[in-house]
């Protein structure tokens, strides 16, 4: 379990991080996302320990790090192991040299060094690959050897900055899926920090977003992709591009969890308003382990929009009117 409380990070006058408050449960998954600047980078290399924290604690399995110094802090970097971009292999090392590293670093016995790397090669798929260099590695294979080396010493949690960059998204697929296993079958706490939110639908159970150095947002993957009026939501999941509406028809964004609406909710819907509901562009997918719908319908603007909610909501759909062009055909957008 990783507990981050008033992570502050300035370097001068200029803060970078500012009062990050974020918990990852044991074997989780948490994604940090964020623009190009919000300090995604920044809070990785605090949580790693690379970089002191102005301000704030950050506790892995209760143990504050921030106020260790010394053997102690040498001690307690192994509770987290980092995986980079391009997973920063040494050039010079073979796959087994570049997991080894860590364990020869911190004084492991030889033959337990052995025993420990084989064991790795083995759980990242890459035994065949123990004797070839970073240079006749695919980049997906590269990561592995990364991932493999960043658990080498047993941490609880893995760090992972922007890993699957610059993957093709079969081989971040592939990646994705390792790291599900080593929260599944390891019982790893994972945090990811990317920019891709394909990564985030693919595997985390919790979101952030970071944004000038703030946490504007976070919670639950399946909780956040059913806020109708959220704007990770909409970058985590937009909805569709709507075909033609209806003449005389007002457009609604619609979104649900589909584990607790009925498959019939909008025949039922159809049947309490009296109108038929025009269906113009739809998506209903797994998200966060769970079912998500997301859809634009059109209703007859003649119909209260207050009734239109009240329907929806009873039906426990999320509904938002859409408006500017193309939200409504046939009157002009609400303000
Ligand atoms: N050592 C430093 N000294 C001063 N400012 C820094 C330092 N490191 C980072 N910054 C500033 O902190 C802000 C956040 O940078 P950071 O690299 O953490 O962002 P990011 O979200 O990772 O961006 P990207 O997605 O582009 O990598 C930027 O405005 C950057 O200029």
């Amino acid at each position: 379990m990783i507990e981050i409380s008033g992570l502050t990070k300035s370097y001068g006058a200029t803060t970078v991080l500012d009062g990050i408050e974020l918990t990852v449960g044991d074997a989780r998954i948490a994604a940090v996302v964020g623009p190009s600047g919000a300090g995604k980078s920044t809070l990785a290399r605090c949580i790693n320990l690379l970089e002191r924290p102005t301000g704030g604690t950050i506790a892995v399995n209760g143990r504050d790090l921030t106020a260790l110094s010394g053997r102690e802090l040498r001690q307690a970097r192994r509770e987290i192991g980092t995986v980079f971009q391009s997973a920063n292999l040494l050039r010079r090392l073979t796959a087994a040299q570049n997991i080894a590293l860590p364990l020869r670093h911190h004084g492991v016995p030889e033959a337990q060094v052995r025993r420990r790397v084989h064991e790795l090669l083995d759980r990242v798929g890459m035994l065949h690959r123990a004797h070839h260099y970073p240079s006749q590695l695919s980049g997906g294979q590269r990561q592995r050897i990364g991932i493999a080396r960043g658990l080498a010493l047993h941490p609880s949690v893995l760090l992972s900055d922007e890993a699957t960059s610059g993957l093709d998204p079969e081989t971040t697929g592939s990646i994705l899926e390792l790291l599900r296993e080593l929260r599944d079958d390891l019982g790893v706490t994972i945090l990811v920090i990317t920019h891709e939110m394909d990564v985030v639908r693919g595997i985390a159970d919790h979101v952030a977003q970071l944004d000038h150095g703030r946490i504007v947002e976070q919670g639950p993957v399946a909780e956040v992709v059913r806020r109708s009026d959220s704007e990770l939501s909409r970058s985590l999941l937009p909805v569709p591009a709507a075909v033609v509406t209806p003449d005389g028809h007002r457009e609604w964004s619609v979104r649900y969890d589909a584990g607790e609406v009925s498959p019939y909710w909008l025949a039922r819907a159809g049947r309490e308003l009296g109108a038929d509901v025009a269906v113009l562009s739809a998506l209903v997918e797994e998200s966060g382990g769970e079912g998500v719908g997301r859809l634009v319908v059109g209703i007859d603007a003649g119909i209260e929009e207050a009734r239109v909610r009240a329907v929806l909501r009873g039906l426990g759909i999320a509904a938002e009117r859409r408006t500017g062009p193309g939200g409504i055909v046939g009157e002009e957008p609400a303000a």
